[in-house]
């Protein structure tokens, strides 16, 4: 119950989406990714919102751009956690558009909603749910902070 299940309205959003892929996969977390679009698909939406926690998926990452409305609508089918990604796509209000639909949820249903085309973040705290309850994982992600505070300290010692 392990899975990450990544998921976005339009193959053009892959680009973005690949962060949270990579990131996942880095991570070893196995990774389901498919196109499911709440306004093109609603009968897979509907399908993959249902059954999702019965096919071993323990985290969703759902990124849309636009009148994002797939993260939302995931979060009111299933009972798992879902982190919505907000893509700046090509004929966006500069992502506002989607910001706004993913983030402003109303109260009982939420989706964790990271920066516009963060899914780098949405695929790390995806691994830290996960790791939450799995110490494997949760030692991944202590080395990962270990490595990113490494970068820093190594980086300001140019400056002396
Ligand atoms: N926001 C949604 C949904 C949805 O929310 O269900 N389905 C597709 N889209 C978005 O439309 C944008 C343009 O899609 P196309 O590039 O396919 O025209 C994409 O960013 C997609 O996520």
């Amino acid at each position: 119950m392990n899975k990450v299940g990544v998921i976005m309205g339009s193959k053009s959003d892959l680009p973005v989406m690949q962060d949270a892929i990579d990131v996942l996969r880095d991570f070893n977390i196995e990774v389901e990714v498919d196109i499911v679009s709440a306004h093109r698909t609603p009968e897979k939406l509907f399908d993959y919102g249902k059954h999702a926690h019965t096919k071993g998926f323990a985290v969703i990452i759902a990124g849309a751009g636009g009148a994002a409305h797939l993260p939302g609508m995931i979060a009111s089918l299933s009972p798992l956690p879902v982190i919505g990604v907000p893509v700046k796509s090509s004929n966006s209000i500069d992502g506002w558009d989607s910001v706004l639909s993913i983030l402003q949820m109303p109260g009982g249903v939420p989706v964790a909603t990271v920066a516009l085309n963060g899914a780098k973040n949405a695929g790390i705290l995806a691994a830290q749910i996960i790791g939450s309850n799995n110490p494997a994982i949760l030692n991944k992600i202590i080395d990962y902070k270990e490595s990113l505070k490494q970068i820093v300290l190594e980086s300001a010692k140019d400056l002396k």
